[in-house]
Parts: C-alpha cells; sequence; structure tokens
C-alpha cells in the first residue's frame, strides 16, 4: 500500500498542514487533564475562587483552539484523500485500458471495474483514516505516557499490563481477518460479473426464461458476499472486547495502587484524577490504531489488487507520433506469418501452431475452417492484439513486435467479429478510428459499407445518435458501421474477422463489389484478410487458407483447393448441400 502512497509527494503541503493541526488538537487535549488537576489541587483544597476561574477560562480557550485545529485537520485530510482516490482512479482506468490484450482477457472486465472502483475507494478510505489517525495516535499515546509519567512514575508502569494486552489482541486479530477481507474482494469480482452478464444478456434471459435462474445465481453470489462479510465482521467484533478489558483493567488498576499513593501522601487527588484522564487519553489512542487496523487488511489486499493490475505490462496509448507513422507507412506492402504458435495464457491447448503464409500487396487472403480453428486469433497477430508465443509476424519483411506500435496499428483496419458500437453519433462511430475525417470521407465509407442507405433513412442521418452497444441498430447494421469505420481510415492493411455474416446475400455480394472497386481507385494498394464462414465470400480470394484445429490444412485458390484439399471439398460440399449457405 506503501508504494500507492508514493503519489502523495503531491500533497506535502497539505500533509504539513494536517500534521501542524493535528499537534495543535492533540496538545490542547493533553494540557487539559494538567490544568483541571491544578483546579482541583490549588483552586478547590484552598478555596480560590480567583484561580478557579482563571484556569477555567485557559482550559475553555484551549479547548476552542484544539476544536478548529481538529475541524480544519479532518478537513484536509479529506481533501489529500479525495485528490489521491481521483489520480488513483485515473492511473488504474488508464493501466485497465492500455493492458495487452491477453492480460485483459485474463483479468476479466469485471475485475477491472472493481479494482477501479471498489478497490481504490478502500484505499481512499483508509488513507483519510491513517492521515488522522497515524500522526494523532502516537502523538496521543507519547504525550499520555509523557504526563501520566510526570504525575507519577511509580503508577505509570501499571498502566504497561493494559497496553500490551492490547496490542497483542490487535496483531492476533489482524492475523485472522487477512484472508478474509481477500475472500471478500473476490466475492465483490464475482457478484460483478453475474450482475453484468444479467444487464448486458437481459434479452436471452427473458427469451429463454432464465430470469428465475439468474436471480438465483445472483443470490447466490450475494449471499456468499454476506457470508464472508459477517465471517469478517464476526472476526473484528473481537476488536472492542479486547479494548473495553483492558481498558477496564487499567482503570482498576491505576485506582487500586493510586489509592494506596494518596494515602501515603506520595500523589494528590488531582493528579490521581489527571492521571486516569491521561490512561484514558493513552487507551482511546490505541482504540484509534485499532479502527485503523481493522480497516487496514482490507485496504492493503486492495493495494495488492491495484499494484498487481499497475505493475502489469502494458501496450504504449500516448499519441502515436509522425515519425511512427511514417517509418510503417513507408515499408514495402507484405504480411508473412513464419511458424508462429500461439496459446492463450492460462491455457494449455495451443490454439494456432506453426502458421507460414505470405500475402502480397493488392491480394486477398480468406482464412476458412470450422468454429474455434483460430481464425479470429490469427487475425488478432496482426495488429499484435495478440503476440505469438513462438514465430514471427513480418511486415515488409520487418518483425511487427520490432514497430513502433501506435505505427503500426494506424495502417490497419481492424473489424472485429462482433461489432462495437459506442453510444456517440452515427458520424462520430464512423470516425473512430480516424478523428479527422471530413464528412465527404465518412459518406464515402458509409457508402461502400452499405450502410448509407440505412443511416439516411434515420431522422438525423449521420448525426442520430446510437444507444449504448448500438441496441437501437439491428446486427447487420451494427457490422456495417464496423466496416465503415475500417475504411474512413484507408488503411494499407484491412481485417475483416467474419465481418459479413449478419449481412444477407445481396448485401454481403454488392458490399465486396464496392469494396473490390474503392480498393482499385485508392491511390495506394492494399491487403486484405477476409475470415468468413461462406464460401461465396472468399471464392475469388488470392489465397484460401484452410485452417483445421490451428494448423493449416490447405492453401491455394478456390480452383486449387477444390482439385487439391479434401478439407476445403467438404466445407465446398456442406455448404452446396445447405447446411452452411442458408443458415448464414
Ligand atoms: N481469451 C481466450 N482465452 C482462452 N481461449 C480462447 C480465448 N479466445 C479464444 N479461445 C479459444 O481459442 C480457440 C480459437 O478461437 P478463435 O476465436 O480464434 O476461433 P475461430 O476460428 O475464430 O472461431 P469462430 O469461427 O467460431 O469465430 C477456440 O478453441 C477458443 O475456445
Amino acid at each position: 500500500m506503501f508504494k500507492l502512497f508514493r503519489e502523495l509527494n503531491h500533497y506535502r503541503w497539505f500533509i504539513v498542514g494536517v500534521i501542524a493541526l493535528t499537534i495543535v488538537q492533540t496538545g490542547s487535549e493533553l494540557f487539559l487533564p494538567t490544568l483541571m488537576s491544578d483546579i482541583v489541587d490549588i483552586g478547590i483544597v484552598d478555596g480560590d475562587l480567583s484561580y478557579i476561574y482563571k484556569v477555567g477560562s485557559a482550559m475553555l480557550a484551549i479547548a476552542i483552539l484544539g476544536a478548529v485545529g481538529s475541524a480544519m485537520a479532518s478537513y484536509l485530510a479529506a481533501s489529500i484523500s479525495a485528490g489521491f482516490g481521483h489520480s488513483l482512479r485515473e492511473r488504474t482506468y488508464a493501466k485497465a485500458q492500455g493492458l495487452r490484450v491477453s492480460d485483459f482477457h485474463r483479468l476479466g472486465a469485471s475485475s477491472l471495474i472493481t479494482r477501479t472502483t471498489n478497490d481504490v475507494t478502500q484505499v481512499q478510505n483508509v488513507l483519510q483514516m491513517m492521515l488522522r489517525i497515524m500522526l494523532m495516535a502516537p502523538i496521543m499515546c507519547i504525550g499520555g505516557v509523557v504526563m501520566a509519567l510526570s504525575q507519577d512514575v511509580k503508577l505509570s508502569s501499571v498502566l504497561l499490563v493494559g497496553i500490551l494486552l492490547l496490542i497483542a489482541g490487535i496483531l492476533l486479530i489482524m492475523k485472522a481477518a487477512f484472508p478474509v477481507f481477500r475472500t471478500i474482494q473476490q466475492r465483490v469480482d464475482r457478484m460483478n460479473l453475474v450482475i453484468r452478464e444479467a444487464l448486458t444478456g437481459v434479452r436471452v434471459i427473458r427469451a429463454f426464461h432464465r430470469l428465475n435462474w439468474e436471480r438465483e445465481r445472483f443470490a447466490e453470489s450475494n449471499e456468499s458476499l454476506r457470508d464472508q462479510s459477517i465471517a469478517a465482521n464476526r472476526i473484528m467484533s473481537l476488536n472492542m472486547p479486547v479494548i473495553s478489558m483492558s481498558f477496564n483493567l487499567s482503570t482498576i488498576l491505576i485506582l487500586w495502587f493510586g489509592a494506596e499513593r494518596v494515602s501515603g501522601g506520595n500523589l494528590q487527588v488531582g493528579e490521581l484524577m489527571a492521571f486516569i484522564q491521561y490512561a484514558g487519553i493513552i487507551l482511546m489512542s490505541i482504540v484509534m490504531f485499532s479502527f485503523l487496523f481493522g480497516s487496514l487488511p482490507r485496504a492493503m489486499v486492495s493495494a495488492a489488487r491495484l499494484n498487481e493490475l499497475l505493475d502489469m505490462p502494458s501496450e504504449p496509448c500516448g499519441n502515436r507520433t509522425e515519425d511512427d507513422r511514417t517509418l510503417v507507412d513507408r515499408l514495402s506492402l507484405s504480411v508473412e506469418f513464419r511458424n508462429v504458435s500461439y496459446r492463450y495464457p492460462g491455457s494449455e491447448r495451443t490454439v494456432l501452431s506453426g502458421i507460414s503464409f505470405r500475402a502480397n500487396e493488392g491480394e486477398v487472403t480468406a482464412i476458412i475452417g470450422g468454429t474455434g480453428a483460430g481464425k479470429s486469433t490469427l487475425l488478432q497477430m496482426v495488429p499484435r492484439l495478440l503476440e505469438p508465443e513462438e514465430g514471427q509476424i513480418l511486415i515488409g519483411g520487418i518483425d511487427v513486435a520490432t514497430l513502433p506500435l501506435l505505427g503500426l496499428r494506424e495502417i490497419i483496419g481492424y473489424v472485429p467479429q462482433k461489432a462495437e458500437i459506442f453510444s456517440d453519433s452515427i458520424a462520430g462511430n464512423i470516425r473512430y478510428g480516424t478523428p479527422d475525417a471530413g464528412d465527404e470521407d465518412v459518406r464515402r465509407a458509409a457508402e461502400v459499407a452499405q450502410a448509407a442507405r440505412f443511416i439516411m433513412d434515420k431522422e438525423e442521418g449521420f448525426d442520430s445518435l446510437l444507444a449504448q452497444r448500438g441496441t437501437n441498430l439491428s446486427g447487420g447494421q451494427k457490422q456495417r458501421l464496423s466496416i465503415a469505420r475500417a475504411l474512413a481510415r484507408n488503411p494499407r492493411i484491412y481485417l475483416f474477422d467474419d465481418s459479413f455474416s449478419a449481412l444477407d446475400y445481396k448485401t454481403d455480394a454488392k458490399l465486396r463489389a464496392e469494396l473490390r472497386s474503392h480498393l482499385r481507385n485508392q491511390a495506394r494498394s492494399s491487403i486484405l484478410f477476409i475470415v468468413a464462414q461462406r464460401i461465396r465470400s472468399v471464392i475469388d480470394a488470392d489465397q484460401i487458407i484452410v485452417l483445421n484445429e490451428g494448423r493449416i490444412a490447405a492453401i491455394g485458390t478456390h480452383r486449387d483447393l477444390m482439385e487439391t484439399s479434401e478439407d476445403y471439398r467438404e466445407i465446398v460440399k456442406s455448404q452446396e448441400n445447405g447446411e452452411g449457405e442458408e443458415s448464414a
């Protein structure tokens, strides 16, 4: 957690302010019992009323000063921790966004949300507590001990018993609570996951009558969170008994031995009263520590989770420089896979093995194969969304791992299998990868993607606002916008991951024809990768890669493959029989 607190350097002057105000507050609290002792032993015993008024007024002034110091210190501590929470959330969010795609999948979106929100709040709250207690409690404790010693050294030794008892109890409680708090954070992750799935999949859940099942799933995760919270509270509930036992034991011991010292003439009554107050201050400071320690285990678990995330490697996410783009842009255009293998982190199975092929400028490379054959995985390796475990991917003969990442992505137009739509206007969505694209570029991209018609049918055309995740669009419309987004970039490498699957046959054919003529008219030629299920979508490709369980089963043109590849012929046959084509 202290690693996270390095950020506090920015707030050093505020922290100095909290320290100064806390000293004022605790100083006043430590001074008051001595003044009270003087009122009893001098003012009351001697019947000196003017002394009582004088010291009483001083006590009132000091108490007001302490109260003002306390309020201002609390305000400053709250401001520091809010500012710290704000910048920690910003760092966590930026890291979550910049994670390598494989790490993103491994941690999961739900856990990343919990870390960015709940975990940051835990650390922020404990910081606020620490700023107040970490300083106030030791000053009160040490000041209390010094003042108690100044009243009566011998009597002070009896206090030690209570203090040791309290410290031992708190340490034992912390040790037991730590693993339970770790489990609580995991349960919060799980509950976020369940809620997320239940809310985003609402249509399927209702259509399949799974509402009750989802409710049960939520109830289960909610109950398990409740059970862990109860377990944690059970442990933490020992805190107060340990504190009050130590407090009461100390008071009894002080009165027991103090009474003897008063009757022996070694201590005055006022001094004994002040001593009891100092004992209260010392134990109170330890109570404050225990509150802090009560919150520490959970915050430490959160801090560990945040550090785990913040220490992960991230992709560069700043602005790409002109040099990056020029460097990659200048490369001669070819994409080559050399003996590439890949396995998802944490998975036993190799998804791609020994993939080697070359795609040249102006060519269309189609990838076809059964579900789970590794087509999407292969495609995601070109923009380095996934990095090969073995082998190399070369663009213009240069290993992509050595190219500037942002420059590399700048020349790629990637259309993922599942179209991503952002809550923005239609034009905003098409311009997403090219913010400076002009209206004409946006319109042209929409036309080639066969999206212009449905866009113009909308009342506000390109300015129509789209709902979150594009829920007010059909699957095919989302795909077409996603294709238009890639086209608007005028990239040199197109990656279409099953991007025509939701289009009817006529639109699919028209889109591919428009795409071909658009690419022919471009100033510079490009390379196209098309992952598809339909033979018709790939039939005129320059080379078709048939992928079977992560390996290349065959490679060639449609005509070659019809002669040489049994796997390919089988796919063609299944679609001729209507299995693939009709369902598509
Ligand atoms: N994030 C992931 N973690 C672990 N395994 C994964 C992950 N994503 C995909 N896989 C596995 O990798 C294999 C290849 O998946 P991929 O998505 O590349 O297949 P595909 O050929 O594109 O399939 P489809 O045609 O159904 O989209 C599958 O067995 C899949 O279960």
